[in-house]
């Protein structure tokens, strides 16, 4: 069973309105949002693009439901713009996450993702030159940095589409940087990635001395597998459907949880699970994937 006075339960707005394409979703409210989430049993929210912009009435609405910020996505372009760029952007956010309460901020390099276009998310990933490497994860240990000054963490999003996605990706961005970059788990992607959840479980069994921060997300395999045999992109399969709640897709996430037990992880886990939602309402998927957590681990 998992310690409730070391880990907390939240869920990401993403399934009610989708940032990476605000069509899906644009009538939900943010006010609908944010009590659908505390109804549905979760005490964490991450950030997203209909939330207030002024941490103060950010933080009033949400303590009225009984809901922190845990974390908000955070693009960085060490590979595409002068590293001024990218830190001039990560104060701005790190500040006005610590207002509004969170003390991480997940980082994901986006100077040459292609999760955004039309591309093929299998065949046409970015893989970094050396070169690249050096400027990603020394731009990271700087963040990492000035997240210290304000007693926050920094976790990076590995992502399909990115430089960042395998394991022997994850390995090498993890030895290549400093200690307090922590990674920010999101089995949805390492399972997309590689076909199977073992890898997933072999990640976080190898890594979870560095995880930070967690993302539950599902995947229906079948529908991964149409956007591998038809070299669709990552927001093609998104709307068909790919990813789904802990629950409903195709990962027992029985081994997961067992890993973050047995290695005391402290911190929060996140329900991510973007999909079209006037075919799956998120409400429903959210207390779904409530009742899934609670059957596992007893939270
Ligand atoms: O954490 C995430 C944030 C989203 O914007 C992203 O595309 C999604 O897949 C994800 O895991
Ligand atoms: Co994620």
């Amino acid at each position: 069973m998992l310690d409730p006075n070391k880990v907390k339960l939240a869920i990401a707005p993403i399934a009610w309105t989708n940032d990476d394409m605000p069509e899906l979703g644009k009538e939900n409210t943010f006010e609908q949002c944010v009590s659908e989430m505390a109804l549905a049993g979760f005490t964490g929210s991450e950030v997203g693009g209909k939330y207030p912009t002024d941490p103060k009435v950010l933080k009033k609405a949400i303590d009225l439901r009984g809901i922190q910020i845990c974390n908000a996505w955070c693009s960085t372009f060490f590979t595409s713009q002068p590293e001024e760029y990218t830190i001039e952007a990560f104060i701005k956010q790190r500040d006005f996450l610590y207002e509004a309460g969170a003390r991480m901020i997940g980082c994901s390099e986006q100077g040459n993702s292609i999760q955004g276009t039309t591309k093929s998310v299998f065949d046409e990933k970015p893989v970094y030159t050396e070169e690249e490497w050096v400027k990603v994860t020394q731009g990271m240990n700087k963040l990492a940095d000035l997240a210290a000054e304000k007693g926050m963490k920094l976790s990076y999003h590995h992502h399909m589409g990115t430089g960042v996605q395998t394991p022997a990706e994850i390995d090498k961005f993890l030895e290549m940087t400093n200690d307090n970059v922590l990674l920010l788990f999101d089995a949805g992607h390492l399972v997309y990635s590689e076909g199977n959840q073992e890898a997933a479980v072999a990640v976080l069994k190898k890594h979870i001395g560095r995880v930070g921060h967690v993302h539950l997300k599902d995947v229906r395999m079948e529908k991964v597998n149409e956007v591998k045999a038809k070299k669709l992109s990552f927001l093609e399969g998104v709307r068909m459907g790919t990813f789904t709640v802990p629950g409903d897709g195709d990962t027992d996430f029985t081994p997961i949880f067992e890993i973050l037990e047995q290695n005391n992880y402290e911190g929060w886990m996140v329900v991510e699970a973007e999909q079209d939602p006037a075919i799956a309402n998120p409400f429903e998927y959210a207390l779904k994937a409530r009742a899934y957590i609670k059957e596992k681990t007893g939270l």
